[in-house]
Formats: C-alpha cells, structure tokens, sequence
C-alpha cells in the first residue's frame, strides 16, 4: 500500500512540531526518517497512526484521503506501529497479548484463542520468526517481545508498519535479526518507515532516506550516503563521529570494587565476584551483552540494590552498605539506563528535575526557600550547553522529545562536583551531534582527573570512549582489556571467552 502524507502541520502551542511535511512511501520500501532530537520524527508517525490529528495536512492511502480520529481507525486502514516500549502484557501468552489486539470481531466473530495461536503460528513460520503462541511474553527476550509486537501488526494485517527507534533496546545480534526482518516484510511488499538514530542500520536497510529540521524537510540522502554526510545533513554541520581524545593519564585507584556479589529477589547471585578498580582521569567502559549483570553492579555501586557482599570504595571511603542519597553525596553523577523509570519525573519542569536529587537543593536553597532566579538561570545555562530542544526550562520534561529527555539527565548529572561518574547507555536515543558533545564531555570529565565508568551495549561508542573495557558475561568480568582491543576479540569476550582463550 502506498503512503502519502501531504502538507502534515502539527502544532503545541506556540511550537510547529511538523511544518507542512511532505513524504511518500511505495509499497515495498524502507524508508528512513532521520533527523536530530526534536526535529519531529515521533509527533509525525503519531498523527499518521491517528494518535494526534494533525492541524492541517492529508493523509492518503493508495490515493484515497483517510481520517484517522484514533489508533483503531489507523490499525483498520492497515497502519500499523512496531513501539520501542513495548504495549505487551507481560503475563500473558504470546498468543493471548495477540488476540487483545483485536476487536471482538475478529477471528471468526468471538474470541478465539485457538484462532489466534494458529494465526501466530502462521505468521511466525512465514518470516521465520520462531515465536512460540504459548510463550509468556515477560520471559522472553527484549528482541522476541519486538517481534510479538510485529506478530500483533500483521495478524490485523498491517500493509504499513512504523518502526520509531526499535533497535535503542536491542543486542547487536538482535538488531541483525531485525534488520532480516524488515527487509522480508519489505520484499512481500510491506511499506516501512523507520527511524533510528544509529547511521549504521540507515545505510544498511533504507531504500529511500528523508531528512528533517526543525519539523520541516530538508532534503533527502542516497542509501549511498557516507555517515558523515548523513550526519551533517541532520544536524546541519559537519560533525565529529569518533571523539579525539589523548592517551589518558590515569593517577591513583579511586573507585575500588572487591568481590562484588549481587543477590537479586530470586536468590540468583546476577553479580559474581567482581573485582576492578577505576582510576582518576581514566575512562574504563563496562561492555558486554544487555542483561550480563551490568545493570546490577551500577546499581549495586549506586546503593541501590539490597543484597549484595564484598566492598566498594572511592577515595579510601567506603561506599558499602550507603543510602543513594548518600552515594550521591559522595560526588557519584550517575544517569540510569532507563531515563523514563529512573531519570526524571514527567511532570516536573526542565529546571525542577535539573536540581532533583541536590543535597538539600543547594545551590538553588537559601533559608529554606528554593532560589526560582538562580535555578532558572542554572537551567538556561544547561539548555544552552546541553542543547536542551524545548520552548522554556518551565516545560514540563515529559512532553520532551526521548533525545531531549535524555539530555537533562545527562545534564544534570554531568553539572555535579564530581567525584566518579558511572553513565550507563548514556546516548540512547540522542542524535548523532549530541553523541559528538556528548562524548566530548566525557573525554573533558576524565582528563580533569575524574573517574568515569561507561555502561554500554554499542561497541561503537564502547571502543570510542574506553582506556580500558572490563567485559561482564552472566554476571562476572571475563576480562580487563586495553581500550584499543580489536572488537572481534570483544565479541568473542562478549560471548563468554577469556581473553587468554581468545588470543590462544
Ligand atoms: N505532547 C506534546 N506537547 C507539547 N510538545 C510536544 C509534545 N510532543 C512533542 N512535543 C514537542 O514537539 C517537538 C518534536 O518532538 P518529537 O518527539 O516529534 O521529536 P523527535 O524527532 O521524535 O525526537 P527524538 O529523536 O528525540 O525522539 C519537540 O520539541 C517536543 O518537545
């Protein structure tokens, strides 16, 4: 089916999120979205999926108009939306999650489980899926769930499919996989737009690539594209993709880990006997496979996980057996992997959820009453250095853009007086110039003598940042290698070999 939007407007308030946005996509094409943090990608593929109505603009469908005054009226006109967090019911069956999709119409009048394991079954053998109907949908991988959530869109026979960012939460084998995937779906004809952050899967799988700014269109790219012409086709000036850096000089130990054991709430040991130190003014990246136990010792170092043996200390004082509130008092920044669960609170203000977590709120605290001047001026500084796309420090974080979400925690926690900072996944769903500042920022925070731990899933940004990468594999560090290791030899790591094995 052919997909044409014409002339979409979209507008909150003062701000034009989509600027009469022309895009065409033929059945049977990858097309790519590409644009930096804010430029309107999401609030587009929500009014084409019925979700915001547009204030002007048609959407058309093989040449008819068509209006979309919800989801139900997009999912019937065969739209359908693969989502980064996922709707599934975790609890339920795979089949079941794909029956709830449907109106009580469907499958043959009632429903029917029967019908729909069948229809999964189908659809699973057809693309080579390997979904099992019967499967709860919560045990199974981040990647499988993806494909549930793709299962449920073709049952209802989706000719149209948006992917908005759907590999942020993938493996690097995961996302091949779904890479396979949308390029079956597009050779049986299926209509795709997909948007992503990461230049590598544009070049990749994209047929046809369209670039906005600023919620218009400025231009589209050749699949042929170099990612440096990419990139500065988005962000609208050349940008560094790889951060210089010089050799570190790392000083003393000061983040210091010892048999490090993390109990999770079902008696597992999810962190096993870690031991590693970081020093001052070096950068040691944590990589590894999402779900080694990575996520666990952060949190394990941050005071946030109740059962845990062995010691951590940074600057000879221990961090063992500490409230969060004190960790963070000790000087440890620290952004979560999950900025939407643990990063910010939706409904506070840019400015309220920079100071979230200061010390009895200081600076912006004098006699016991919040200093509104000097914490707005704060946040104008952090929009500015950060890049922070809003309209004032007063919006609310929640009607953010994702990237932009990310960008005032990243914000907040690089602005404390720091003493260790642990960034975990910290350029999810940020633009490729934010990644180039970003990254930047890091490089500054260690050669100023801090230490700084990098949590992350992309060997990209792991060999681009780390002096040293410590490789965690079903809960222990399999190894400590040189920042300059050759990746095959970290996925061989990633994948449970020692280094001593590897180089053997
Ligand atoms: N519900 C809303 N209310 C007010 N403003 C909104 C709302 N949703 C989005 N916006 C604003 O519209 C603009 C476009 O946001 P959108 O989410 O479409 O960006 P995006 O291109 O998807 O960015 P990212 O790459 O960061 O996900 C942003 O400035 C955002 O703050």
């Amino acid at each position: 089916m052919q997909l044409e939007l014409r002339g979409i407007t979209k507008r909150f308030g003062a701000l034009t999120a989509n600027d009469h946005i022309d895009l065409v996509v033929a059945p049977g094409e990858i097309h790519c979205l590409l644009g930096e943090n804010g430029a309107g990608k999401s609030t587009l593929m929500n009014v084409l999926y019925g979700l915001y109505q547009a204030d002007d603009g048609e959407i058309l469908l093989d040449g008819i108009v068509q209006h979309f005054e919800g989801p139900g009226d997009a999912m019937r006109s065969g739209i359908g939306m693969v989502h980064q967090h996922f709707m599934l019911i975790p609890v339920f069956t795979v089949a079941e999650n794909v029956m709830l999709g449907h109106e009580q119409t469907s499958f043959g009048g009632r429903l029917d489980l029967d019908a729909a394991r069948k229809r999964v079954r189908e659809i699973s053998d057809r693309f080579g899926f390997s979904v099992d109907p019967d499967a709860i949908v919560g045990d199974l991988p981040v990647g499988v769930q993806q494909r549930v959530e793709i299962i449920k869109a073709l049952s209802r026979d989706a000719k149209v499919l948006v992917f908005d960012e759907p590999t942020a939460v993938l493996t690097p084998q995961e996302t091949d996989e779904l890479m396979t995937i949308m390029r079956q779906l597009r050779d049986e004809g299926t209509s795709i737009v997909f948007i992503t952050h990461k230049l590598r899967e544009v070049r990749e799988v994209a047929d046809r690539i369209t670039v906005i700014r600023l919620g218009k269109v400025v231009g589209e790219a050749a699949p042929t594209a170099s990612n440096s012409e990419l990139a500065a086709l988005m962000v609208g000036r050349a940008v560094e993709l790889v951060v210089q850096k010089d050799v570190a000089r790392p000083g003393a130990p000061a983040l210091v880990v010892e048999n490090l054991d993390v109990i999770d709430a079902n008696g597992l040991k999810v962190v096993n006997d870690v031991s590693f130190a970081v020093h001052e003014g070096e950068i040691l990246a944590i990589a590894g496979v999402q779900g080694n136990g990575q996520t666990e010792l952060t949190e394990a170092i941050m005071g946030l996980q109740p059962r845990v043996n062995g010691r951590v200390s940074l600057g000879g004082q221990a961090l063992t057996g500490l409230s969060v509130r004190r960790v963070l008092d000790a000087g440890v920044g620290f952004v979560p992997e999950d900025r939407t669960e643990d990063g910010l609170v939706a409904e506070m203000t840019i400015a309220e959820n920079l100071m979230l977590d200061r010390s009895h709120g200081a600076p912006f605290v004098a006699r016991g009453s919040l200093r509104r001047d000097h914490l707005d001026d704060f946040a104008e500084d952090k929009k500015k250095e950060f890049d922070i796309r809003a309209q004032s420090v007063s919006t609310p974080a929640g009607r953010l853009s994702g990237g932009n979400q990310q960008k005032v925690v990243l914000a907040r926690e690089m602005s404390r007086d720091l003493k260790l900072l642990i960034a975990a996944q910290p350029t999810r769903g940020i633009d490729v110039g934010s990644i180039e500042f970003v990254h930047k920022r890091m490089v500054e925070t260690r050669d100023a003598g801090i230490p700084v731990i990098v949590v992350s899933t992309e060997l990209d940004e792991v060999v681009a940042l780390a002096d040293r990468i410590a490789v965690m594999y079903r809960g222990s560090i399999v190894g400590i290698v040189p920042g300059d290791t050759p990746r095959d030899v970290l996925g061989l790591m990633m994948a449970g070999e020692r280094p001593a094995e590897v180089a053997a």
